[in-house]
């Protein structure tokens, strides 16, 4: 098997990241493709409590287990299926199963840290950064957290001023130029899919 053509996209929390990531996979969905969440690599915190969990920073790369995302693309870089984590937010750890990844034609990797990890960065073929405006950003996230992750609207308030914000200025946004294409508006901008896919395209009929 030839190379996979490995897409990496970044951006801040709740910028579109995983909608982009969607809307590629799915103009693609007639080849082999695989679509991998960073999130789903942030460290095992079974052994901690509850307490601690909720004490972590998760907006820092620290928190991410980039080592073994490395391993795994690698290890699907080379033709071999790996066991990716399935990452729990309600819970704040990994949960306890595992789930199967072939290795496929193509494989997108979405996170906040994709850019800011020389490792992964050096294995992306094509650099997105996903951008929307701050406010956008945190009311998405405020919307998201209540409703599906399981989050008070008093504990999404704190985190963000405590630490997504801070953490997005020093670790996220500079990383904006590594990327290749920058994405306003994430999925709304249909100019930018549409050159993408068309890139795309054609490097996979290269
Ligand atoms: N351009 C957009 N317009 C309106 N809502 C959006 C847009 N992009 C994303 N959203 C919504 O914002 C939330 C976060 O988007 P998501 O793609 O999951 O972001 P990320 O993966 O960067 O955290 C989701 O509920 C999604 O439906
Ligand atoms: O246990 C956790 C793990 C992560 N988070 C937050 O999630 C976002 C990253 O996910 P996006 O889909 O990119 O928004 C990050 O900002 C963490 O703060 C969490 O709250 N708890």
């Amino acid at each position: 098997m030839n190379k996979p053509l490995i897409i990496g996209v970044a951006g801040g929390t709740a910028s579109g990241k995983t909608s982009v990531s969607r809307i590629l996979y799915d103009a693609f969905s007639d080849r082999t493709i695989t679509l991998l969440r960073q999130d789903d690599y942030y460290n095992d915190q079974s052994h901690m409590t509850m307490e601690e969990r909720i004490k972590t920073n998760y907006d820092h790369p620290l928190s991410m287990d980039n080592e073994l995302l490395v391993t795994h693309l690698k290890k699907l870089m080379l033709g071999y299926s790996i066991e990716k984590p399935v990452y729990d937010y309600t819970q704040h750890t990994r949960s306890d199963v595992t789930e199967k990844i072939d290795p496929t034609k193509i494989i997108i990797v979405e996170g906040l840290f994709v850019l800011e990890d020389v490792k992964i960065r050096e294995l992306l073929d094509i650099k997105i950064f996903v951008e929307s405006d701050d406010d956008i950003r945190f009311i998405r996230r405020l919307l998201r957290d209540t409703t599906e992750r399981g989050r008070t609207i008093d504990s999404v308030i704190a985190q963000y001023i405590e630490s997504v914000k801070p953490m997005h200025q020093e670790f996220v946004e500079p990383t904006k130029k590594y990327a290749d294409i920058i994405v306003p508006d994430g999925k709304t901008n249909a100019v930018a899919l549409d050159l993408l896919i068309t890139k795309i395209n054609s490097i996979l009929s290269a």
